[in-house]
């Protein structure tokens, strides 16, 4: 459902050029949750941010469902199917809009009719009850607010999630509840999932497959469920070790 050839990124001019992703290619098959892994600078969030639509300079082949983004531009169908959660859910929720604003304003994008009824239905598809409508984030936890960005993001009821390391701002008691959200809401929706995380065990627990990427480039991409399945527990630690550590392998 996601295809990714020959992606490069960049920003900025010669001499200060950033080459940030170089010749990234993988696909992501419908219903799979793919991770991104590497050390930090190695090019993940770019990808995605490429995939979202938020970067400019930018070559190569993005298609999801057969749907080619097209140039630079925001092209709404494409972004029908296409939503992003990020890593901070104090950053991504405007101090001053209600839960409310929230929810409408992201389904008035989408182009969704019958907001009034879908708003309390998003918020029970995310575990949040009806009573958190009318709040605003400061008068939510950090957690309650991630649940609020990830029903933002199902607004437009999306084929493929992007997710930003969308657990690593939260208490670790609280990561596993939005783990297990996503977990639930990928099999409820039939979601397909494109992550980052630096945390192996979140990937371990949420990936089918992952890529392993090095200074902007994917050096080796592994089959997680197979590794959970066949591999001995310490064969899949070490796999996910050396993906973490910058693909250093003894
Ligand atoms: N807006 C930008 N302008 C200039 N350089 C950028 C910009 N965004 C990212 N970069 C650079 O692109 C490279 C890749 O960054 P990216 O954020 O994709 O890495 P990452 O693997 O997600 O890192 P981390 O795990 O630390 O978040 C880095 O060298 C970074 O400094």
């Amino acid at each position: 459902m996601l295809k990714i050839e020959h992606l490069d990124v960049w920003f900025g001019l010669p001499p200060d050029r950033v080459d940030a992703v170089k010749d990234a290619g993988f696909n992501v098959t419908a219903g799979e949750s793919f991770g991104l892994v590497g050390e930090s600078g190695s090019g993940k969030s770019t990808i995605l941010r490429a995939i979202a639509g938020l970067v400019d300079s930018w070559t190569g082949r993005i298609e999801v469902d057969g749907q080619q983004l097209e140039g630079h531009r925001r092209d709404r169908d494409f972004y029908r199917s296409v939503q992003m959660v990020f890593q901070d859910p104090y950053a991504s929720l405007h101090p001053r809009h209600s839960v409310d604003a929230v929810l409408s304003e992201a389904l008035k994008l989408q182009g969704m009719d019958d907001i009034d009824g879908r708003i309390p239905q998003l918020l029970d598809d995310v575990g949040l009850g009806r009573g958190f409508r009318f709040r605003y984030p400061h008068q939510l936890s950090g957690g309650q607010r991630q649940r609020v960005a990830i029903a933002r993001a199902l607004a437009g009821q999306p084929r493929l999630l992007l997710l930003d390391e969308p657990t690593s701002a939260l208490d670790v008691s609280v990561q596993a509840e939005i783990l297990n959200l996503l977990t639930d809401l990928r099999a409820e929706h039939g979601l397909t999932y494109l992550m980052v995380s630096h945390d192996l065990a979140v990937i371990g627990h949420m990936c089918d497959r992952l890529a392993v990427m090095q200074h902007g480039r994917i050096v080796e991409t592994m089959d997680v469920a197979a590794l959970r399945r066949g591999a001995g527990r310490q064969d899949y630690t070490r796999h996910l070790i050396a993906a973490s550590s910058g693909y250093r392998r003894d």
